[in-house]
């Protein structure tokens, strides 16, 4: 089987407020899961990709992504759970027990509908060669400090040092098996990895790798599109 994309894609959208779960809101008249689906398969290591869809949207997100999965491959639905880190763990273990073979998995946002083939190749290339986790990461450009619960500055860390985290981050199946067994908490699947202990290595991301998350981020959405840079 080989490579396996999980797509987290059952979160409500809150921060964008668009009246309907995010995976399904369109730009330019195409959702923007249909988008991200679209580029993971267009990497052409992905034949099979496993969409973790809002419970009582099932049917619909089957409608709209089937038919783009190339000849040999599939798209497979199934009901998220209540947080991001619930969905990817159901997505990964339907992977490990209906499509055998399953070694390398990527797990990739619905909310990054234009994220560059060359990024998914970069990823998986970078697992292939040995690295057990693998994650798409750009500089930070603004300042960054750390503040208290009042809002006071603590510390301002060294930007050099940091990046912005994107997707898909891609795994050996079994570690991120471990990692989400492992009962651990973290905002990225990286993240629990690295609880166990297990090195993440990083590739370059890309800014059209951007997360949808407000309507701000939709609206340049729109215009990348409209100038042709997505
Ligand atoms: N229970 C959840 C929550 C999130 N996600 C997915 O995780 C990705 C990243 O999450 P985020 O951008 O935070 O999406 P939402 O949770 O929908 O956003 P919000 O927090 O604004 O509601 C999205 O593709 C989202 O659909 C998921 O599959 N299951
Ligand atoms: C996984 C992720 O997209 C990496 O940047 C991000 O952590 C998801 O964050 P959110 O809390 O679901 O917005």
């Amino acid at each position: 089987m080989g490579v396996v994309a999980l797509v987290p894609a059952a979160g409500r959208g809150e921060r964008l407020g668009y009246g309907m779960p995010k995976a399904l809101v369109p730009v330019d008249g195409v959702p923007l899961l249909v988008r991200a689906v679209r580029g993971l398969f267009q990497a052409g290591c992905v034949r099979h990709v496993v969409i973790a869809a809002p419970p009582s949207d099932v049917d619909i997100v089957n409608t709209v992504t089937a038919p783009s999965a190339p000849a040999g491959g599939a798209v497979h639905v199934l009901a998220g759970g209540a947080e991001r880190s619930d969905s990817v763990r159901l997505a990964l273990e339907y992977a490990l027990r209906e499509l055998p073979g399953t070694t390398i998995v990527l797990v990739h946002d619905a909310a990054r509908p234009f994220t560059p083939p060359s990024v998914v190749n970069a990823v998986v290339d970078a697992v292939a060669a040995g690295h057990p986790a693998v994650i798409p990461v750009l500089p930070v450009a603004d300042t960054i400090k750390e503040v208290d619960a009042a809002g006071t500055v603590v510390a301002t860390p060294d930007r050099a040092t940091l990046r912005v985290v994107q997707t898909p981050q891609g795994f050996d199946a079994r570690v991120l098996l471990r990692a989400h067994e492992a009962g651990l908490h973290a905002t990225d699947d990286a993240g629990l990895v690295e609880r166990l202990g297990v090195r993440v290595a990083t590739v370059p991301g890309h800014q059209n790798a951007m997360k949808i998350t407000t309507p701000f981020d939709l609206a340049v959405a729109e215009a990348l599109l409209a100038g042709g840079k997505a």
